[in-house]
Protein backbone atom coordinates (compact mmCIF):
# COMPACT_ATOMS: atom_id res chain seq x y z
CA UNK A 1 0.00 0.00 0.00
CA UNK A 2 1.18 3.52 -1.07
CA UNK A 3 1.29 6.03 2.04
CA UNK A 4 2.51 9.19 2.61
CA UNK A 5 4.19 11.14 5.31
CA UNK A 6 3.17 14.39 5.42
CA UNK A 7 5.63 16.76 8.68
CA UNK A 8 8.75 14.40 7.38
CA UNK A 9 11.12 17.31 8.57
CA UNK A 10 9.88 16.82 12.49
CA UNK A 11 10.94 14.58 14.85
CA UNK A 12 8.36 12.16 14.38
CA UNK A 13 8.20 12.41 10.79
CA UNK A 14 11.73 11.36 10.52
CA UNK A 15 10.79 7.96 12.76
CA UNK A 16 8.01 7.55 10.39
CA UNK A 17 10.26 6.90 7.64
CA UNK A 18 12.68 5.08 9.36
CA UNK A 19 10.19 2.49 10.40
CA UNK A 20 8.16 2.68 7.10
CA UNK A 21 11.45 2.15 4.55
CA UNK A 22 11.77 -1.25 6.29
CA UNK A 23 8.08 -1.78 6.39
CA UNK A 24 6.81 -5.30 4.31
CA UNK A 25 3.97 -3.90 2.99
CA UNK A 26 3.62 -0.22 2.75
CA UNK A 27 5.77 1.85 0.75
CA UNK A 28 6.42 5.19 1.00
CA UNK A 29 4.90 7.23 -2.08
CA UNK A 30 4.87 10.53 -0.54
CA UNK A 31 7.20 12.98 1.71
CA UNK A 32 6.25 16.73 2.32
CA UNK A 33 6.92 19.34 4.58
CA UNK A 34 6.15 23.77 4.74
CA UNK A 35 8.34 24.17 1.90
CA UNK A 36 9.82 21.30 -0.31
CA UNK A 37 12.12 21.75 -2.72
CA UNK A 38 14.56 19.48 -1.12
CA UNK A 39 15.76 15.53 -1.18
CA UNK A 40 14.98 13.57 2.11
CA UNK A 41 18.21 12.76 2.62
CA UNK A 42 19.53 16.38 2.28
CA UNK A 43 16.76 17.09 5.22
CA UNK A 44 18.27 14.08 7.25
CA UNK A 45 21.77 13.45 6.76
CA UNK A 46 21.90 10.51 8.63
CA UNK A 47 18.97 9.30 5.47
CA UNK A 48 22.21 9.54 2.96
CA UNK A 49 22.52 6.30 0.94
CA UNK A 50 19.02 5.01 2.96
CA UNK A 51 16.45 6.68 0.50
CA UNK A 52 16.50 8.94 -2.29
CA UNK A 53 13.26 10.79 -2.38
CA UNK A 54 12.41 14.48 -3.06
CA UNK A 55 10.39 16.06 -0.48
CA UNK A 56 7.24 17.53 -1.58
CA UNK A 57 5.49 20.87 -0.30
CA UNK A 58 2.54 19.44 1.59
CA UNK A 59 -0.45 19.50 -1.17
CA UNK A 60 -3.72 17.21 -0.30
CA UNK A 61 -4.65 16.90 -3.98
CA UNK A 62 -1.35 15.73 -4.77
CA UNK A 63 -1.27 13.14 -1.77
CA UNK A 64 -4.34 11.94 -3.09
CA UNK A 65 -2.58 10.96 -6.21
CA UNK A 66 -0.15 8.87 -5.46
CA UNK A 67 -0.90 7.39 -1.23
CA UNK A 68 -4.40 5.53 0.04
CA UNK A 69 -3.42 6.60 3.30
CA UNK A 70 -1.77 9.36 5.16
CA UNK A 71 0.45 9.82 8.29
CA UNK A 72 0.53 13.45 9.48
CA UNK A 73 3.66 14.21 11.96
CA UNK A 74 1.86 17.82 12.18
CA UNK A 75 1.40 20.50 14.82
CA UNK A 76 -2.17 20.27 16.09
CA UNK A 77 -4.26 22.56 14.07
CA UNK A 78 -2.55 22.27 10.84
CA UNK A 79 -3.00 18.43 11.20
CA UNK A 80 -6.57 19.01 11.06
CA UNK A 81 -6.58 21.14 8.24
CA UNK A 82 -4.92 18.35 6.34
CA UNK A 83 -7.05 15.89 7.59
CA UNK A 84 -9.94 17.42 6.47
CA UNK A 85 -9.33 17.49 3.14
CA UNK A 86 -7.54 13.74 3.13
CA UNK A 87 -10.63 12.56 4.33
CA UNK A 88 -12.85 14.04 1.89
CA UNK A 89 -10.90 12.57 -0.70
CA UNK A 90 -11.02 9.70 0.13
CA UNK A 91 -7.87 8.67 2.18
CA UNK A 92 -7.66 6.96 5.36
CA UNK A 93 -5.60 9.43 8.06
CA UNK A 94 -3.65 8.76 10.91
CA UNK A 95 -3.04 11.66 13.02
CA UNK A 96 -0.11 12.00 15.49
CA UNK A 97 -1.45 15.51 16.97
CA UNK A 98 -3.79 16.10 19.56
CA UNK A 99 -6.71 17.22 16.66
CA UNK A 100 -9.48 14.31 16.88
CA UNK A 101 -8.63 12.63 20.47
CA UNK A 102 -10.54 14.74 22.28
CA UNK A 103 -14.28 15.27 22.62
CA UNK A 104 -14.90 18.86 21.01
CA UNK A 105 -15.92 21.18 24.07
CA UNK A 106 -12.93 19.83 26.21
CA UNK A 107 -10.05 20.01 22.95
CA UNK A 108 -11.68 23.80 22.27
CA UNK A 109 -10.61 24.46 25.93
CA UNK A 110 -7.19 22.64 25.68
CA UNK A 111 -5.84 23.83 22.23
CA UNK A 112 -8.20 26.01 19.73
CA UNK A 113 -11.15 26.22 17.80
CA UNK A 114 -11.60 23.44 15.91
CA UNK A 115 -11.76 23.57 12.25
CA UNK A 116 -13.07 19.82 10.94
CA UNK A 117 -15.60 19.21 13.41
CA UNK A 118 -17.52 17.31 11.16
CA UNK A 119 -14.94 14.51 11.35
CA UNK A 120 -14.78 14.16 14.85
CA UNK A 121 -17.28 11.53 15.02
CA UNK A 122 -15.30 9.61 12.95
CA UNK A 123 -11.85 9.31 14.72
CA UNK A 124 -10.75 5.94 16.37
CA UNK A 125 -9.00 6.92 19.78
CA UNK A 126 -5.45 4.53 18.37
CA UNK A 127 -4.26 2.63 21.71
CA UNK A 128 -4.73 -0.71 20.39
CA UNK A 129 -4.81 -3.05 23.38
CA UNK A 130 -8.17 -0.88 23.82
CA UNK A 131 -9.28 0.42 20.50
CA UNK A 132 -8.19 -2.88 18.52
CA UNK A 133 -11.95 -3.59 17.18
CA UNK A 134 -12.79 -0.09 16.20
CA UNK A 135 -9.60 0.47 14.58
CA UNK A 136 -10.17 -1.94 11.86
CA UNK A 137 -12.59 -0.06 10.53
CA UNK A 138 -11.99 3.29 11.12
CA UNK A 139 -10.95 5.65 8.29
CA UNK A 140 -9.47 8.27 10.75
CA UNK A 141 -7.16 7.44 13.73
CA UNK A 142 -6.17 10.22 16.67
CA UNK A 143 -3.03 8.45 17.78
CA UNK A 144 -2.42 9.17 21.67
CA UNK A 145 -0.54 11.67 23.42
CA UNK A 146 3.06 10.20 24.69
CA UNK A 147 2.02 10.84 28.33
CA UNK A 148 -1.31 9.27 27.66
CA UNK A 149 -0.30 6.13 25.76
CA UNK A 150 2.37 5.75 28.71
CA UNK A 151 -0.40 6.52 31.89
CA UNK A 152 -3.07 4.74 30.34
CA UNK A 153 -1.70 1.55 29.88
CA UNK A 154 -0.63 1.48 33.39
CA UNK A 155 -3.81 2.73 34.87
CA UNK A 156 -6.60 1.11 33.02
CA UNK A 157 -5.97 -2.63 34.25
CA UNK A 158 -6.30 -1.30 38.09
CA UNK A 159 -9.33 0.68 37.65
CA UNK A 160 -11.70 -1.45 38.91
CA UNK A 161 -10.03 -2.37 41.47
CA UNK A 162 -8.69 1.58 43.23
CA UNK A 163 -10.49 3.66 45.47
CA UNK A 164 -11.81 6.37 43.21
CA UNK A 165 -13.04 8.50 45.98
CA UNK A 166 -9.34 8.89 46.41
CA UNK A 167 -7.04 10.77 44.48
CA UNK A 168 -4.77 9.63 41.37
CA UNK A 169 -1.38 11.23 41.17
CA UNK A 170 0.45 10.42 37.88
CA UNK A 171 3.88 11.74 37.72
CA UNK A 172 5.27 11.78 34.40
CA UNK A 173 8.66 12.30 33.25
CA UNK A 174 9.86 12.82 28.91
CA UNK A 175 12.99 13.60 27.21
CA UNK A 176 13.63 16.49 25.75
CA UNK A 177 12.48 14.95 21.73
CA UNK A 178 8.78 15.45 23.33
CA UNK A 179 8.78 18.70 22.56
CA UNK A 180 9.56 18.70 18.86
CA UNK A 181 12.59 19.94 17.00
CA UNK A 182 12.44 23.53 17.51
CA UNK A 183 14.41 24.87 20.86
CA UNK A 184 13.09 26.73 22.78
CA UNK A 185 13.85 28.39 26.27
CA UNK A 186 13.49 25.21 28.30
CA UNK A 187 14.77 23.06 25.84
CA UNK A 188 17.87 25.29 25.12
CA UNK A 189 21.19 22.69 26.52
CA UNK A 190 22.32 25.17 29.03
CA UNK A 191 18.74 25.15 30.46
CA UNK A 192 18.16 21.30 30.17
CA UNK A 193 21.44 19.71 30.90
CA UNK A 194 22.06 18.25 34.04
CA UNK A 195 18.47 19.58 35.38
CA UNK A 196 15.27 18.38 36.12
CA UNK A 197 12.01 20.26 36.45
CA UNK A 198 8.19 19.72 36.67
CA UNK A 199 6.08 22.11 34.11
CA UNK A 200 2.41 22.80 33.73
CA UNK A 201 1.82 20.97 36.85
CA UNK A 202 -2.18 19.77 37.07
CA UNK A 203 -2.45 21.99 33.99
CA UNK A 204 -1.17 19.78 31.09
CA UNK A 205 -3.37 19.30 28.07
CA UNK A 206 -2.25 15.85 28.35
CA UNK A 207 -4.69 15.26 31.85
CA UNK A 208 -7.79 15.62 30.00
CA UNK A 209 -6.64 13.45 27.29
CA UNK A 210 -6.14 10.52 30.40
CA UNK A 211 -9.35 11.54 31.78
CA UNK A 212 -11.14 11.52 28.98
CA UNK A 213 -10.50 8.04 28.07
CA UNK A 214 -10.79 6.66 31.31
CA UNK A 215 -14.43 7.54 31.55
CA UNK A 216 -15.34 6.18 28.18
CA UNK A 217 -13.81 2.77 28.63
CA UNK A 218 -14.42 2.44 32.57
CA UNK A 219 -17.72 4.80 32.94
CA UNK A 220 -15.82 5.93 35.69
CA UNK A 221 -15.41 9.93 36.33
CA UNK A 222 -11.99 9.49 38.38
CA UNK A 223 -9.85 12.53 39.37
CA UNK A 224 -6.71 12.71 37.55
CA UNK A 225 -3.66 14.70 39.10
CA UNK A 226 -1.10 14.55 36.42
CA UNK A 227 2.46 16.12 36.74
CA UNK A 228 4.76 15.92 33.78
CA UNK A 229 8.86 16.73 34.32
CA UNK A 230 11.48 17.42 31.22
CA UNK A 231 14.55 15.19 31.49
CA UNK A 232 18.12 15.76 30.11
CA UNK A 233 17.35 12.07 28.01
CA UNK A 234 16.77 12.50 23.96
CA UNK A 235 14.08 9.78 24.00
CA UNK A 236 11.87 7.91 26.85
CA UNK A 237 9.43 8.54 28.85
CA UNK A 238 8.82 7.30 32.85
CA UNK A 239 5.28 7.37 34.39
CA UNK A 240 4.22 6.38 37.69
CA UNK A 241 1.01 6.50 38.78
CA UNK A 242 -0.05 6.21 42.44
CA UNK A 243 -3.18 5.16 43.86
CA UNK A 244 -5.27 4.01 46.82
CA UNK A 245 -6.76 0.12 46.07
CA UNK A 246 -10.31 -1.18 47.55
CA UNK A 247 -8.73 -4.21 49.19
CA UNK A 248 -5.18 -5.90 49.11
CA UNK A 249 -5.39 -7.93 45.92
CA UNK A 250 -2.98 -9.94 44.36
CA UNK A 251 -1.81 -6.54 41.86
CA UNK A 252 0.87 -8.87 39.55
CA UNK A 253 -1.94 -11.01 38.60
CA UNK A 254 -4.49 -8.17 37.80
CA UNK A 255 -1.78 -6.56 35.16
CA UNK A 256 -0.77 -9.69 33.49
CA UNK A 257 -4.35 -11.13 33.17
CA UNK A 258 -5.15 -7.35 31.65
CA UNK A 259 -2.09 -8.03 29.17
CA UNK A 260 -1.59 -11.68 28.30
CA UNK A 261 -2.24 -11.50 25.01
CA UNK A 262 -0.40 -8.09 23.95
CA UNK A 263 1.96 -8.23 21.73
CA UNK A 264 3.77 -4.89 22.92
CA UNK A 265 3.01 -4.80 26.47
CA UNK A 266 6.30 -6.36 28.39
CA UNK A 267 5.31 -7.07 32.18
CA UNK A 268 8.40 -6.76 34.10
CA UNK A 269 9.57 -8.08 37.52
CA UNK A 270 11.90 -5.12 38.74
CA UNK A 271 10.89 -1.61 37.83
CA UNK A 272 11.22 -0.53 34.04
CA UNK A 273 13.91 1.56 32.71
CA UNK A 274 13.86 3.85 29.63
CA UNK A 275 16.23 2.40 27.89
CA UNK A 276 15.00 -0.86 27.66
CA UNK A 277 12.06 0.58 25.37
CA UNK A 278 14.26 2.92 23.30
CA UNK A 279 13.64 2.35 20.02
CA UNK A 280 11.39 0.14 20.05
CA UNK A 281 7.14 -0.08 20.52
CA UNK A 282 6.66 -1.80 23.47
CA UNK A 283 5.71 -0.04 26.51
CA UNK A 284 6.84 -1.86 30.11
CA UNK A 285 5.38 -2.01 32.94
CA UNK A 286 5.92 -2.80 36.37
CA UNK A 287 3.48 -2.56 39.73
CA UNK A 288 3.85 -3.00 43.20
CA UNK A 289 1.89 -2.45 46.38
CA UNK A 290 2.54 -1.39 50.08
CA UNK A 291 -0.79 -2.38 51.84
CA UNK A 292 -3.48 -0.39 49.88
CA UNK A 293 -1.07 1.90 48.35
CA UNK A 294 -0.23 0.75 44.43
CA UNK A 295 2.48 2.17 42.18
CA UNK A 296 2.54 1.35 38.94
CA UNK A 297 5.23 2.12 36.72
CA UNK A 298 5.71 2.38 32.26
CA UNK A 299 8.27 3.21 29.93
CA UNK A 300 7.84 3.73 26.51
CA UNK A 301 10.07 5.73 23.83
CA UNK A 302 8.03 9.02 23.30
CA UNK A 303 8.60 9.14 19.69
CA UNK A 304 7.94 5.26 18.87
CA UNK A 305 5.41 3.75 21.03
CA UNK A 306 4.42 7.51 22.29
CA UNK A 307 3.69 8.10 18.23
CA UNK A 308 5.57 7.27 15.27
CA UNK A 309 5.67 3.27 15.79
CA UNK A 310 2.03 3.42 17.78
CA UNK A 311 0.82 5.03 14.46
CA UNK A 312 2.25 2.36 11.91
CA UNK A 313 0.55 -0.75 14.23
CA UNK A 314 -2.57 1.29 13.58
CA UNK A 315 -1.83 1.41 9.98
CA UNK A 316 -1.23 -1.95 10.34
CA UNK A 317 -4.57 -3.04 11.74
CA UNK A 318 -6.51 -1.02 9.55
CA UNK A 319 -4.79 -2.50 6.45
CA UNK A 320 -6.00 -5.69 7.72
CA UNK A 321 -1.84 -6.46 8.25
CA UNK A 322 -0.26 -7.90 11.64
CA UNK A 323 -0.02 -5.62 13.96
CA UNK A 324 3.42 -6.37 14.57
CA UNK A 325 4.44 -6.04 10.82
CA UNK A 326 7.59 -3.89 10.66
CA UNK A 327 7.39 -2.84 14.06
CA UNK A 328 11.05 -2.37 15.70
CA UNK A 329 11.28 -4.45 19.13
CA UNK A 330 14.98 -4.33 19.23
CA UNK A 331 15.91 -1.23 21.82
CA UNK A 332 19.32 0.45 21.71
CA UNK A 333 20.85 -1.25 24.68
CA UNK A 334 23.56 0.00 25.62
N1 LIG B 1 7.62 14.51 19.69
C1 LIG B 1 6.88 13.61 20.35
O1 LIG B 1 7.41 12.85 21.20
C2 LIG B 1 5.42 13.48 20.09
C3 LIG B 1 4.77 14.30 19.20
N2 LIG B 1 3.41 14.16 19.02
C4 LIG B 1 2.69 15.04 18.09
O2 LIG B 1 3.08 14.73 16.75
C5 LIG B 1 3.07 15.91 15.95
C6 LIG B 1 4.46 16.08 15.34
O3 LIG B 1 5.40 16.23 16.41
P1 LIG B 1 6.96 16.43 16.19
O4 LIG B 1 7.43 15.53 15.11
O5 LIG B 1 7.58 16.34 17.51
O6 LIG B 1 7.00 17.95 15.66
P2 LIG B 1 8.17 18.75 14.96
O7 LIG B 1 8.02 20.15 15.38
O8 LIG B 1 9.47 18.08 15.18
O9 LIG B 1 7.79 18.64 13.40
C7 LIG B 1 6.66 19.27 12.85
C8 LIG B 1 6.57 18.97 11.38
O10 LIG B 1 5.40 19.61 10.86
C9 LIG B 1 5.74 20.27 9.66
N3 LIG B 1 4.84 21.38 9.40
C10 LIG B 1 4.50 22.41 10.22
N4 LIG B 1 3.62 23.23 9.60
C11 LIG B 1 3.40 22.70 8.37
C12 LIG B 1 2.58 23.06 7.25
N5 LIG B 1 1.81 24.15 7.27
N6 LIG B 1 2.61 22.27 6.15
C13 LIG B 1 3.39 21.18 6.10
N7 LIG B 1 4.19 20.79 7.10
C14 LIG B 1 4.19 21.53 8.23
C15 LIG B 1 7.17 20.74 9.91
O11 LIG B 1 7.74 21.05 8.65
P3 LIG B 1 8.83 22.25 8.48
O12 LIG B 1 10.14 21.64 8.87
O13 LIG B 1 8.74 22.57 7.04
O14 LIG B 1 8.40 23.35 9.39
C16 LIG B 1 7.74 19.47 10.56
O15 LIG B 1 8.04 18.53 9.56
C17 LIG B 1 2.66 17.06 16.86
O16 LIG B 1 1.28 17.29 16.75
C18 LIG B 1 3.00 16.53 18.25
O17 LIG B 1 2.22 17.12 19.23
C19 LIG B 1 2.70 13.20 19.64
C20 LIG B 1 3.29 12.33 20.51
C21 LIG B 1 4.70 12.43 20.82
C1 LIG C 1 8.51 17.16 26.50
C2 LIG C 1 7.33 17.89 25.92
O1 LIG C 1 7.34 19.10 25.77
N1 LIG C 1 6.27 17.14 25.59
C3 LIG C 1 5.08 17.67 25.02
C4 LIG C 1 4.06 16.58 24.85
C5 LIG C 1 4.23 15.80 23.62
C6 LIG C 1 3.21 16.11 22.56
O2 LIG C 1 3.62 16.24 21.45
O3 LIG C 1 1.90 16.24 22.88
P1 LIG C 1 0.63 16.43 21.87
O4 LIG C 1 0.77 15.40 20.81
O5 LIG C 1 -0.58 16.24 22.68
O6 LIG C 1 0.71 17.81 21.30
C7 LIG C 1 4.38 18.69 25.92
O7 LIG C 1 4.48 18.59 27.13
O8 LIG C 1 3.63 19.50 25.36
Amino acid sequence: MNVAIIGASGYTGLELIKILINHPKFNIAYIANSSGDINVKDLHPCLKNVINMDVSLANASEVAKVADLAFLALPHKTAMSFAKELLELGLKVIDLSADYRLELETYEKYYCEHLDKEHIKDAVYGLPEYFKEDIKTAKLIANPGCYPTASLLALLPFIDYIDTDAQIFIDAKSGVSGAGKNPSETTHYCQINDNVHAYNPFKHRHMPEIHEKVKILKGKDVSINFVPHLLPLTRGMLVSVFATLKDDIDVNEILNKAYKDCEFIRIREKPVDVKSVAGTNFCDLFVAKNGKALFVSSAIDNLLRGASSQAVVNANIICGYEEYEGIPKIAYVP
